[in-house]
């Protein structure tokens, strides 16, 4: 029996996680369960999975919930409670779903423990990926990406040589305005932008996934867990996500991987590793479909992604000031307080005023997050 804790089980990674460990009830146990402030659909997991310990954002939060929990589970709140559920009890394995920067902290705490990481929370190595990976690799824990693209290429690298690697190259669907020129991007309105053509998943990374932010984020975080420059890693537009990422090698063959977008797939693999299973996933017929498409990628029309790449290639706590920013100025787009294009606007400019700090340690992107925060919430 495989124990396992889900860090932001109220999410839509938290919530397919859930259902994937449903399908499979003889061999995977929910140790851990931490959400926000959705407590509704948190106390519906806590009677159907009986997790050990539970957490919630805020104490006034336990404090509503603690009678209605069955007795015998810890109740805990706030990040300390993130990090007693990311790093007690005895999961084997912790899936870190819970929305940005705010996962740092357990996820270390979790790596720290000695607990393998199936890795969806993609802030946490781009707001500090040298720390992440490092520790991971002193404790000898693996990092599963669940990002579809980052398993994607963790599939098509499976028993490869790391040196064999030409390049990879990361698909981007292109979002919700992805035929939008720059000049419609000036009126499109939250409901738009949270309109995604394929995949369903939180507010935030829809949003991130329209401005190609999210793609950014990613090309960082491959960076991290491929331990590939960034000369290494492109990225494609392909509109239909079939191909969810691909690995060119040195003798000129390309090994991709496919299939219909649903999460429940990279999800289950990074808890089934090197094993697969059975998957309610619709199967891929490429008969059906006829045929995939693919566009260059366009850095004029998608400036935010050279931003996060030119971030990733300066290193130091230039993508913790890149990664913080884009937090901000999605949050203050979907309280509709600033249109879409503020929000590459307020990125650049805090990177403009960005005093670039090389090699940080916690402290010092802590406090290059706050800083940040603080500054692109007055912008
Ligand atoms: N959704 C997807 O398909 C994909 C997501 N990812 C990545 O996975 C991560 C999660 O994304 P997604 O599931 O879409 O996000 P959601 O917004 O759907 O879920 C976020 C989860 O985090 C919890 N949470 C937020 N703030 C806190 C906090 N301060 N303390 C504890 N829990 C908190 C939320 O709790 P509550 O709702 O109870 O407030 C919720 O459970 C992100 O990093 C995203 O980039 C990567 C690839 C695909
Ligand atoms: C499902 C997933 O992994 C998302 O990160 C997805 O990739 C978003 O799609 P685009 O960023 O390609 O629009
Ligand atoms: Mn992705």
């Amino acid at each position: 029996m495989k124990k396992i804790s889900v860090l932001g089980s109220t999410g839509s990674i938290g919530t397919q996680t859930l259902d994937v460990i449903a399908m499979h009830p003889d061999s995977f146990q929910v140790d851990g369960l931490a959400a926000g402030t959705n407590t509704a659909l948190l106390l519906e997991q806590v009677r159907r999975f009986n997790p050990r310990r539970v957490s919630v954002a805020t104490k006034e939060l336990a404090d509503e919930i603690r009678s209605s929990l069955p007795s015998g589970i810890q109740l805990y709140s706030g990040n300390e409670g993130l990090v007693e559920v990311a790093a007690g009890g005895d999961a084997e394995i912790v899936v870190t779903a819970v929305m940005g920067s705010v996962g740092l902290q357990s996820t270390l705490a979790a790596i720290e423990a000695g607990k393998h990481i199936g890795l969806a929370n993609k802030e946490t190595l781009v707001t500090a990926g040298h720390l992440v990976t490092e520790l991971a690799n002193r404790k000898g824990v693996k990092l599963f990406p669940i990002d579809s693209e980052h398993s994607a290429i963790f599939q098509c690298l499976n028993g490869e040589n790391l040196a064999d690697i030409a390049c990879i190259t990361l698909t981007a669907s292109g979002g919700s305005f992805r035929d939008f020129t720059r000049d419609q991007l000036k009126n499109v309105t939250v409901e738009d932008a949270l309109r995604h053509p394929n995949w369903s998943m939180g507010a935030k990374i829809t949003i991130d996934s329209a401005t190609m932010v999210n793609k950014g984020l990613e090309v960082i975080e491959a960076h991290w867990l491929f331990g590939l420059p960034y000369e290494q890693v492109n990225v494609l537009l392909h509109p239909e996500s079939i191909i969810h990422s691909y690995v060119e090698f040195r003798d000129s063959s390309i090994i991709a991987q496919l299939g219909n977008p649903d999460m429940r797939v990279p999800i289950q693999y990074a808890l089934t590793y090197p094993d697969r299973w059975e998957s309610p996933a619709q199967r891929l017929s490429l008969a059906e479909i006829g045929r995939l498409t693919f566009r260059e990628m366009d850095y004029e029309r998608f400036p935010a992604l050279k931003l996060a790449m030119d971030c990733g290639k300066a290193g130091g706590t230039a993508t913790t000031a890149f990664n913080a920013a884009n937090e901000i100025a999605v949050a203050r787009f979907l309280r509709h307080e600033i249109p879409f294009l503020r929000i590459e606007e307020i990125i650049a400019e805090v990177l403009h005023r960005h005093i670039n700090e090389d090699n940080p340690n916690l402290e010092q992107i802590e406090s290059c997050d706050k800083r940040v925060r603080e500054l692109a919430a007055t912008l």
